[in-house]
């Protein structure tokens, strides 16, 4: 018999036919292992080995909606590879999650965590909705559904989550609570980025823009940057956008623009970080809000394309491309978010002399905090705050003089020279198990 509740045949989504696909990101990610296997001269079995994920997992959620109804939402979990450790990784929440992205975000997190030397493989998730559609106890069946799909791929020595785009604390405390039922006992350890009340570590919810900020902040006299008299625009307000806003308007940078997805705001004379999400609290978003007189209104692709001496894509993959990548006027483009330059727009970017600081490091703060909540969950003994900001200053130092050395010895850039640097681990931790001798030239660079 026909379900009465269905709706009839018009109002059923179908694909949208007149956008175009976006292109792919695996294959570009591929061309940074290609290089990097090339550089280090490293034996063939270790390309074969990361050229393709371990595994991934797809299912279809269904929620029961606030109404009765039920919707079908597509949901992906890949590890990507496990030789250093447990896959590590976020989830995301947002209506552009395929497959193609969250196997590319998987690989590089596997090369992030290489980079900050972590105890982890690579790993992420996500599942294709829109959470503004969604109420809170809608939202809540979302994250415990994935966790319930999901369950035998997850744990805290297979497969640890954290938040990305479009999740948060809750959401993680949700999958935490539900992981537990599931497993009869609680597992805090198989998901960081909970609420410090439930076992959540100090210092995660600004680790990711922190991270980029110590980077940023130790090659500031490589760039010719003074914070004194530097611009900064931040594409993208909710977690890592805002909190690099703040940290570095606190240091004296002059934030003179932000957005977020409804719009951009532009002020040469400066935005105050804080009285700007004061508004986007108050008003849904950032438009609008005053900053020191000179204030426009414009687009996010627009805001891009304005003066400033560092750009901090902090909100989605391909901003800078082909398309914009000759009018960007930013002398550094600190990549907060993941993969938002592609790799033909910086070709273009490197040859006009401008810097990138690639996402698996300038972000690489937010799973370095994530292992240390891990760490605390499993020893049961909780750091404060300064002792893991001190922890993750030391990391992103270290990690960001060595890859800048690797960078000016082997005239590379600043992502070959992280992809370089974080495969010689991986590569380490396959030849360790006295397989294979992986370094044609015996592991030296
Ligand atoms: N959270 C973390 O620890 C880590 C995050 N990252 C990366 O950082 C990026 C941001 O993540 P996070 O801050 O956690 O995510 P959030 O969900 O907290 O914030 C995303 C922000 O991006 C904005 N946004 C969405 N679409 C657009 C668009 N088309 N143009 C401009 N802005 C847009 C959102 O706008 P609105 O507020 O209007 O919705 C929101 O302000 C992602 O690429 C993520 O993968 C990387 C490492 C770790
Ligand atoms: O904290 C984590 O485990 C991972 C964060 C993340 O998803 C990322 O770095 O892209």
């Amino acid at each position: 018999m026909l379900d009465k509740r269905a709706p009839a045949r018009e109002a059923w989504p179908m694909q949208d036919t007149a956008m175009p696909a976006p292109v792919p990101l695996f294959p570009a990610a591929q061309d940074n292992l290609r290089l990097a296997c090339e550089r280090l001269n490293i034996h063939p079995d270790v390309f074969e080995e990361l050229k393709a994920p371990r595994e991934t997992l797809a299912a279809t959620l269904l929620i029961r909606m606030d109404d009765g109804s039920r919707r079908a939402l597509p949901a992906w979990r890949c590890r990507y590879n496990d030789r250093r450790g447990p896959t590590k990784g976020g989830i995301r929440f947002h209506p552009g999650v395929c497959l193609d992205e969250i196997q590319t975000l998987a690989f590089w997190m596997t090369f992030k965590c290489a980079v900050a030397d972590l105890p982890f493989g690579g790993g992420k998730g996500g599942v294709c909705v829109d959470t503004k559609t969604l109420s809170r106890t809608e939202l809540e069946r979302v994250s415990r559904a994935y966790v319930e799909a999901f369950a035998a791929f997850i744990g805290p020595d297979r497969d640890i989550l954290a938040p990305d785009l479009y999740t948060n604390g809750i959401v993680m405390a949700w999958m935490a609570d539900e992981y537990a039922s599931i497993s009869g006992r609680p597992m805090p350890s198989a998901f960081t980025g909970k609420p410090i009340a439930f076992g959540g570590t100090a210092g995660r919810t600004d680790a990711t823009a922190r991270g980029g900020y110590y980077a940023l902040r130790h090659l500031e006299s490589a760039f010719g940057l003074n914070a004194d008299n530097a611009s900064v625009i931040v594409q993208g307000f909710g977690n890592v956008g805002y909190h690099i806003a703040k940290l570095l308007h606190a240091d004296g940078y002059r934030i003179v623009g932000v957005s977020d997805s409804g719009g951009a705001i532009y002020d040469p004379a400066g935005l105050d970080p804080l009285s700007v999400m004061e508004h986007k609290h108050l008003n849904g978003g950032v438009l609008g809000a005053a900053g020191h007189g000179q204030t426009r209104e414009m687009s996010n692709p627009e805001l891009l394309e304005q003066e400033c001496d560092v750009l901090v894509p902090a909100a989605l993959e391909r901003q800078i491309t082909e398309a914009n990548c000759e009018r960007i006027a930013a002398r550094v483009v600190l990549e907060l978010a993941n993969g938002p330059v592609t790799a033909n727009a910086e070709r273009v970017l490197l040859a006009a002399g401008k810097n990138v600081v690639p996402d698996i490091l300038a972000n690489s703060g937010g799973v370095t905090v994530s292992h240390l909540e891990w760490v605390q969950n499993r020893s049961g003994f909780y750091w404060d705050g300064s002792r893991v900001r001190d922890h993750l200053k030391s990391v992103i130092e270290t990690q960001t003089q060595a890859i800048w050395l690797v960078q000016n010895q082997m005239a590379v850039s600043m992502r070959e020279a992280a992809y370089i640097h974080g495969l010689k681990r991986i590569a380490e931790s396959v030849e360790a198990r006295g397989t294979e001798a992986y370094f044609a030239n015996g592991g030296s660079l």
